[in-house]
């Protein structure tokens, strides 16, 4: 469009990926389509980003092996990555301090470019605290626009009682944005309605509809294999035959971190934490 400035996102996907499906990509593509037909952002980069080992979350097998899988999951695609810093942390990083980490990533590589001007600008930002309706200080930064992607669950989990804080979600919705894809189950615009923090940004989430809807979910996957059926075509093939070959999924993974709960996650089981 004539006269309108196109804002470059990067996408950053944070989650368990236990194991990576064909939906996890999905996403991405989904999202990029939507982004880019309204004509004001151009999709320049995804992030697959594991969870660490410290999530302690039930039957997260090694984090080593669910990167592994992310990046045959991925060596087909021309923009979408799997970065490792996540996953390789000794604790669990809130999630807002991996988007944190991953914008600084984007400062330090645009000051590698002498953007000198733009870098000092998004810098003053930062140290002013300040979000905007819009985010849009990256616009006037001129460098790309850093943005979470996650499912419509993950919007919904947003609600449930000290398992995110406010700050986060208002540093996380109001100063980067956010991109959900519907999921069936999970209504993100009542979420959005119902949540006093999520409808003062809601200009910086875009919901992106899903009409075919694919109910793949890495819990049933994990659930399949258990029961030695295939999961041929619900994952990349690369995926099914490193299962495979590593036997990472049967009854023995799935009991691990069952007796050790991460504090955010006592909502799932109401376990203590250790
Ligand atoms: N079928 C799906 N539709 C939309 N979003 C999805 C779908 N599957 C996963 N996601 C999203 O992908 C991201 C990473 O998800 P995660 O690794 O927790 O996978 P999951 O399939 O939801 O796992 P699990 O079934 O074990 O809870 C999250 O933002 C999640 O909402
Ligand atoms: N307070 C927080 O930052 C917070 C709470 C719960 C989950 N998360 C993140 O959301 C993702 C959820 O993944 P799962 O759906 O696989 O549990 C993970 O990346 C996890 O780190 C973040």
């Amino acid at each position: 469009m004539e006269g309108q400035s196109v804002t470059k996102v990067v996408l950053l996907s944070c989650g368990s990926f236990n194991p990576i499906t064909n939906m996890h990509l999905r996403m991405f593509e989904l999202a990029r389509d939507h982004l880019e037909d309204t004509g004001q952002y151009k999709v320049v980069k995804g992030i697959i980003s594991p969870v660490g080992d410290g999530y302690k979350k039930k039957g997260l097998i090694d984090a080593y092996h669910r990167q592994e899988m992310a990046k045959l999951a991925t060596e087909n695609s021309d923009w979408i990555t799997v970065d490792t810093w996540e996953s390789l942390q000794p604790v669990w990083v809130e999630t807002v301090k991996v988007v944190r980490h991953h914008y600084n990533e984007m400062l330090a590589a645009e000051q590698k470019n002498d953007d000198v001007d733009t870098v000092k600008y998004a810098k003053k930002r930062r140290i002013e605290g300040n979000y905007f309706e819009d985010s849009s200080h990256d616009k006037r930064r001129g460098g790309p626009q850093l943005m979470l992607l996650c499912g419509a669950d993950i919007l919904e989990s947003f609600g449930i009682p000290n398992l995110w804080k406010q700050d986060d979600i208002a540093e996380i919705v109001g100063r980067y944005g956010l991109v959900c894809i519907t999921r069936s189950g999970n209504d993100p615009h009542k979420c959005i309605h119902q949540s006093e923090i999520l409808w003062k940004y809601r200009k910086n989430i875009q919901v992106v509809q899903e009409w075919v809807t694919n109910e793949i979910s890495a819990t049933h996957v994990r659930l399949a294999l258990r029961r030695g059926r295939s999961v041929r075509y619900l994952l990349p093939d690369a995926v099914v035959h490193y299962i495979q070959e590593h036997d990472l999924y049967s009854a023995e993974s799935e009991q691990k971190n069952a007796d050790v709960v991460l504090a955010p996650l006592q909502k799932y089981t109401g376990a203590s934490s250790s």
